[in-house]
């Protein structure tokens, strides 16, 4: 140590030594009250002021919409400069054109004007024509006659100017005579006859010539022949195709663009699959605001990427996992943690690879624990067996047991975390939802939990009988409530389901379990009703529409996701290609994850090799008692109790008053009637306050859901009074 810093060293000890002899006393602050305002002259408040100046003017440069969007960055600088060498080179052939053009349109009014064709087609229309023969024969002949002198006047002129003057004159006629044609023939909005019957090929002229683009739109009748576009940002490279953004006409929504984008593709001679419309929302953003990008060429016809999670030790399951990329390359991860997936495909599109995706970012996070049924009783999902905590591959009616005793530990398990999470303290738990922290606390065992059914169609269409409550129900009735169950109050509990099929019809799918199922992934399906079914209603209507997907294009499909994306929160849906993930890659990530949970302490279940077949008579299912599923609620319940345990679902539980009028309209029951037999069964109906969608306190009739859970437990437990029948005398 130098002496310099040995002598600074021992003044800070000696200064250290004195502070601690003296007494600490309260912080004390030393300062004065100044009233002068700060200098706004002087040497020192010349730059603050010229930066302030600066940074006003910069902001106001780059938002300004009379500044040309190229002169704001250098992208669109250079995108615009080679716009102009391109725009400078084109320019001979363009002028010939209108040249051309020109001489077309000339030849064609002089030919009209010869054939005095207005005044024959107005004597046509009125039926005069032979009335008015001679009258138009002998104007046609005057007009020719006008036609030979003016031309032979023409020659000649032109013949004593030569003579006279020599050719310069003549050229330079010439060239004016050129220009006027040029006007003549310039490209104009409505201009009939102007335009070549058959115009060359459409795609990317548009990107030159932005007349075109608002043809094409309204050729696809997305704005009027009267109405014009604005263009906000023009043509630009990005990634490998052109992206545009315009604003429409005020009468005109970018939604319609999005929904009919398939005839806009078809007037800019693209394949709808290369043609990406996007709505601009947030501050730079409007209802009329649309944002189109169009690729060279098919964007899917390139080989698929591998998954990026190859290229990473393990991952967090609360992070997005890495799901594929849109047309734009641009990357779609897909969040999981407290929501669900359904994946629905015809065979053979990649539903299993897009399932085993959304699987391999949980497995890469040792403290998510896996059940995974594999109803396609194929290898596909054999290497994870290694991970899972619950692992079982077959179609049998065993296997669909095995499931429904699973389903039935899971609800057990989740209604036990949501009693725990009860006594938990506000800091460890501030909602009734599981946080990260809590995920990983091993001491509080609620790991997230993902359940994973591979060809779902196939448990819930089993016929088994299975005995719920002292009655027999199929097995895949019983798997459809259990699933519904858990995918409505699973989520929040760290519960997630991923389910895959390749039967997404309506009486396969229960609409109950489609309906709370919050991420939705539709590969390609037979038709736009197998598409609703998986994305949801009317989403063909607003452009999503699996069945127009390519066979060609496995992996490829619409993800309508719930939560954030990449594409931001307000992107209802999109067209993602899923990564490539072949057994080799899904092997290494669960060999990987088997590593992470040996490390971690976090092997068990199936993947620990503990037994973990069911009882044939899965006692879990009895336990059941204590899980009130809409069925067993209403079990022994006469109607119209029956009806509102159906409706109000959850709501039975969390809600404490419902009003009359929701309840009779949900119903579609008579009022007075509905009024009396549920007093007849015990539920009579109160006043009580509620605030409406609008905020305001109204007094309105209804029930407590405390009275009706109790006229419910009653009758199912037979401790109520048989009613007595309605007096029909
Ligand atoms: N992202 C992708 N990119 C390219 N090809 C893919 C992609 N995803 C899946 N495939 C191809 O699609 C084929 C079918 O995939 P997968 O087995 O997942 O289909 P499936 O819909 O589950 O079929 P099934 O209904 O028969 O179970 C795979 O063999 C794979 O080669």
């Amino acid at each position: 140590m130098n002496p310099s810093k040995r002598e600074h060293l021992d003044a800070a000890e000696l200064d250290r030594a004195r502070s601690r002899a003296v007494e600490p006393a309260e912080l004390v602050l030393d300062g004065e009250l100044v009233d002068d305002p700060p200098p706004t002259t002087g040497p020192r408040s010349r730059p603050v002021r010229w930066r302030v100046w600066w940074q006003r003017f910069t902001d106001w440069w780059l938002r300004s919409s009379r500044v040309p969007v190229s002169l704001k960055n250098r992208a669109q600088a250079r995108q615009a400069a080679k716009d102009a060498v391109a725009a400078a080179a084109r320019s001979p052939w363009r002028y010939l054109g209108a040249v051309v053009r020109g001489v077309v349109a000339g030849v064609r009014w002089w030919r009209r004007w010869v054939t005095v064709a207005d005044y024959r087609e107005a004597a046509e229309e009125s039926e005069k024509l032979a009335d008015k023969f001679t009258e138009i024969r002998e104007l046609t002949l005057f007009r020719w006659r006008v036609t030979l002198t003016v031309a032979l006047l023409t020659l000649t002129a032109g013949a004593l100017v030569f003579l006279i003057y020599g050719p310069r004159p003549l050229w330079t006629t010439a060239a004016l005579v050129s220009v006027a044609l040029a006007i003549l023939g310039r490209r104009k909005d409505g201009s009939p006859g102007r335009k070549a019957v058959l115009a060359g090929p459409r795609s990317l002229a548009w990107t030159m010539d932005p007349q075109v683009l608002v043809d094409a739109f309204r050729d696809a009748k997305l704005i009027s022949k009267d109405e014009t576009l604005r263009l906000v940002e023009r043509a630009h490279r990005i990634g490998e195709g052109w992206a545009i953004t315009v604003d429409l006409p005020a009468t005109r929504k970018a939604a319609d663009v999005i929904k009919h984008r398939e005839a806009l593709a078809s007037a800019l001679a693209v394949d709808e699959v290369q043609l990406i419309a996007e709505r601009v929302r947030g501050n730079g953003g409007h209802a009329g605001r649309v944002a189109l990008w169009v690729a060279d060429s098919d964007p899917y016809a390139t080989p698929p990427r591998r998954t990026p999670l190859l290229g990473v030790e393990r991952w967090d399951a609360w992070r997005p996992v890495p799901f594929g990329r849109d047309a734009r390359d641009r990357r779609v991860d897909l969040p999981l943690v407290w929501t669900s997936l359904l994946v629905g495909a015809i065979p053979r599109q990649g539903k299993t690879f897009a399932a085993r995706l959304a699987a391999a970012g949980l497995i890469l996070d040792p403290y998510t624990r896996l059940y995974v049924a594999d109803f396609k009783a194929g290898k596909d999902w054999d290497a994870c067996a290694r991970v899972a905590h619950r692992f079982l591959s077959g179609d049998d009616p065993d296997h669909v047991l095995a499931l429904v005793a699973w389903l039935a530990e899971l609800v057990g398990e989740v209604q036990g975390r949501y009693r725990r999470m009860r006594t938990l303290d506000d800091t460890v738990c501030p909602e009734s939802k599981i946080t990260p922290e809590m995920s990983r606390d091993s001491t509080l065992d609620m790991p997230v939990t993902a359940v994973i059914v591979d060809e779902v169609q196939v448990p819930l269409e089993e016929r088994t009988p299975v005995d719920v409550q002292g009655k027999r129900i199929p097995a895949g009735e019983y798997v459809g409530e259990l699933l519904t169950w858990l995918a409505k109050k699973g989520p929040a509990a760290g519960i997630v389901l991923v389910l895959a099929t390749q039967r997404p019809d309506s009486a396969t799918i229960p609409s109950g379990l489609r309906a709370v199922l919050g991420s939705r992934f539709a590969l390609r399906v037979m038709d736009w009703r197998d598409s609703n079914i998986v994305l949801g209603e009317q989403m063909n209507t607003r452009g999503y529409d699996a069945s127009r997907l390519l066979p060609s294009h496995k992996g490829v499909g619409i993800l309508r996701p719930d939560g954030d994306t990449a594409a931001g929160a307000d992107v209802l849906a999109m067209t993602v290609r899923t990564y490539y993930m072949p057994n080799e890659d899904w092997r290494t990530l669960c060999e990987r994850g088997r590593a992470l949970r040996d490390a971690a302490g976090t092997l068990t279940g199936h993947a620990a090799g503990q037994d973990i077949r069911p009882a044939p008579e899965h006692p879990a299912v009895a336990s059941l008692g204590a899980v009130p599923t809409p069925r067993e609620r209403s079990a022994n319940v006469p109607e119209p109790l029956a009806s509102v345990v159906a409706y109000l679902g959850e709501d039975l539980d969390r809600r404490e008053f419902v009003p009359t009028a929701e309840l009779v309209d949900a119903l579609g029951v008579e009022p007075t009637a509905f009024g009396r037999q549920m007093g007849e069964l015990d539920c009579r109906s109160v006043r009580d306050r509620i605030t409406d969608a609008d905020g305001h306190i109204r007094q309105v009739r209804g029930y407590f859901t405390a009275d009706l859970r109790a006229a419910i437990d009653a009758h199912r437990d037979g401790r109520a009074e048989p009613c007595e029948p309605p007096d029909d005398g």
